[in-house]
């Protein structure tokens, strides 16, 4: 097929994975239109990485359909590997090896025409020129995850499968990656990145939540958001612990989460929370005041509505 022809970068249906009696990845369907960044969120062991693998042939689900850069999934995963770059969640370079050299062996993997300059350009367009001598064992993990982010570009990939790139990685740094991933995508380079940051979500186009294997919601931020109609309200003050607790078990409170210094209550039935906040602060030297629903007390509420269905049968 013509990946130019498509219309989505990734675009797959009901794809279904067990490991065992597990069952990892449960009727997912997701679309990623071209030069969009794709966010793709979750508890641990949800299975992110799973579906990230199954979108580019690297597993083979057990049942479901899809096309990654318009290849087949299952029958094409082949040109999927060399059309893709796929960042995994390890750090996977020679410590022993330059910046220079990892990259150049790389080259060497995908056979290459002009190593030397691609791999001067690759250098110079991830900012790595000045350091291309330097140790990889030596780099911060900033360096670290640009050096990677740069080797899995090297080939010039239309899609890019990042799992989890920043983890562990400075503010500073995070945020020069994600300005990186948007000079990118306005290039027409789609991204598919698995993160646990919230900062990191709401810089993306569109986002997933997955929890025990099941895509829970989809879209954008906004999207996500509205599709599970919550209310919020704040509350700054003193002894917020106690007040959750009381809160809690309070008709109309879904949920309460403490954020800095301020509790947020969130529910679906407004009226009903309204009150209880208003209850439960009367005569307290406190301060409430509805707000808009962020995406971390969505994916918060997201979370402990999902059930673990590992390990049912299915
Ligand atoms: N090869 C495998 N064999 C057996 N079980 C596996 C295998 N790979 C993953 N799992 C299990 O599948 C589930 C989903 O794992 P996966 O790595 O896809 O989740 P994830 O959402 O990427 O997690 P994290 O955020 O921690 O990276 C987990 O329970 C994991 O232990």
């Amino acid at each position: 097929m013509n990946p130019s022809a498509t219309e989505y970068a990734i675009d797959v249906q009901k794809l279904n994975k067990h490991f065992g009696d597990k069952h990892v990845v449960n009727d997912v369907s997701l679309q990623v239109a071209h030069g969009e960044i794709f966010g793709f969120l979750g508890p641990n062991g949800s299975g992110k990485t799973t579906s990230i693998r199954l979108m580019c042939g690297l597993l083979t689900p057990d049942s479901g359909t899809g096309t990654c850069l318009g290849y087949d999934i299952i029958r094409e995963s082949a040109q999927i590997k060399r059309n893709v770059g796929y960042m995994t969640q390890r750090f996977s370079y020679w410590d022993d090896l330059t910046i220079r050299e990892n990259l150049d062996f790389i080259a060497r993997l995908y056979d290459m025409p002009n190593r030397r300059e691609t791999v001067d350009h690759a250098l110079e367009s991830l900012g790595l020129a000045s350091r291309a001598d330097q140790l990889t064992g030596a780099l911060s993990g900033g360096w670290k995850q640009r050096l990677a982010l740069a080797a899995c570009m090297l080939h010039k990939p239309k899609l890019l499968l990042l799992d989890e790139p920043t983890a562990g990685v400075d503010p500073t740094a995070r945020r020069d990656f994600w300005e990186e991933l948007h000079r990118l995508a306005a290039q027409g380079i789609s991204v598919l990145v698995s993160t646990h940051y919230m900062d990191e979500a709401e810089r993306c186009h569109k986002l997933a939540y997955i929890a025990y294997g099941k895509l829970i919601a989809q879209g954008t931020a906004k999207e996500v958001i509205d599709s599970q109609d919550l209310t919020t309200w704040a509350i700054h003050g003193d002894r917020l612990s106690e007040l959750s607790e009381q809160l809690r078990t309070m008709p109309g409170v879904d949920q309460t989460v403490v954020f800095g210094s301020a509790l947020h209550a969130s529910g679906k039935d407004h009226a009903a929370l309204e009150k209880a906040v208003q209850q439960a602060a009367a005569g307290k030297d406190l301060r409430i005041e509805p707000i808009d629903t962020g995406l971390e007390d969505v994916f918060i509420y997201m979370m402990s509505r999902s059930s673990d269905n590992y390990g049912m049968p299915s």
